[in-house]
């Protein structure tokens, strides 16, 4: 589903990326770990076209992202087609990003009317269904501000699924929680792992990974220094560097 070759991403004379390889089947969960400033959210964002790549290819489901082949070259998609792509892919952030001006129901029916252009009473019932599926089912009118920062992240995830994405990328989306609030977003990523959606996610939650994913990649200095089961990556891993990660991080 998830096919990302040699994947190259400089900012300036930095080079952040530095030809990435990750594939993600349908239904799997991939976790990424790796040290701060490693270029995990730059990958996520490259994933999503929120980032243009320097070189490489990103694909879903045999489809290049933000792109197009034409006489052996790549050729930048038009903006509507890019818009196409990002629909199927749904992004949850540390930061919530919720709009604060926006109800709990509008923040979930914006993008469903507007991109996908569904009716705004199609969109309100899949934003109902997928309230509850985060636990949040009768807060439609409440505002952001009002709701403890689990909820509120439990809102930006029922929003990525309200727009039924093939792919979820999470970067760090416990991150920003107070510890006491975290157990609540990861039960609900938990229930999503259970329902087969396909996930990348970035995190420091090495409980999370160790028992929702099926690999796990650890990132540094740009590279994909090694990846593999949990089992291997987490509790016997190969290299120095992934074993030095792990006995700061636990
Ligand atoms: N828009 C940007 N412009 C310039 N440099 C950037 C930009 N975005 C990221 N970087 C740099 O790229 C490097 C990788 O950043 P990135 O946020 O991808 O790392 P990360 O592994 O997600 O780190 P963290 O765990 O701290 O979030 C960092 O050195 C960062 O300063």
């Amino acid at each position: 589903m998830l096919e990302i070759r040699d994947l190259r991403k400089s900012f300036g004379q930095a080079e952040v990326l530095r030809g990435v390889d990750l594939t993600v089947r349908h239904g799997e969960v991939s976790c990424v770990i790796g040290p701060s400033g490693s270029g995990k959210s730059t990958l996520l964002r490259c994933v999503n076209h929120l980032e243009k790549v320097d070189s490489g290819r990103i694909e879903i489901d045999g489809e290049l992202v933000g792109y197009r082949e034409s006489g052996g070259r790549l050729r930048e998609l038009p903006d509507r087609a890019v818009a196409r792509q990002r629909a199927r892919i749904g992004m949850v952030f540390q930061n919530f990003n919720l709009f604060g001006h926006l109800t709990v129901l509008e923040n979930l029916i914006e993008a469903p009317v507007g991109v996908l252009g569904l009716s705004k009473v199609e969109a309100a019932r899949r934003a109902r269904d997928t309230l509850r599926r985060v636990g949040l089912d009768g807060r439609e009118g409440a505002y952001p501000r009002q709701l403890s920062g689990g909820q509120q992240q439990r809102v930006a995830i029922a929003r990525a699924l309200a727009m039924e994405p093939e792919l979820l990328l999470f970067d760090e989306p416990t991150s920003a929680l107070d510890p006491e609030l975290v157990g609540e977003v990861l039960a609900v990523m938990h229930d999503l792992v259970r329902a087969g959606q396909t996930m990348v996610v970035v995190t420091h939650e090495i409980g999370f990974a160790r028992e929702a994913a099926d690999s796990v990649v650890f990132l540094d200095g740009g590279e994909i220094v090694e990846s593999g089961p949990p089992v291997e990556v987490l509790s016997n891993p190969a290299h120095a560097r992934t074993r030095e990660f792990l006995q700061r991080t636990l």
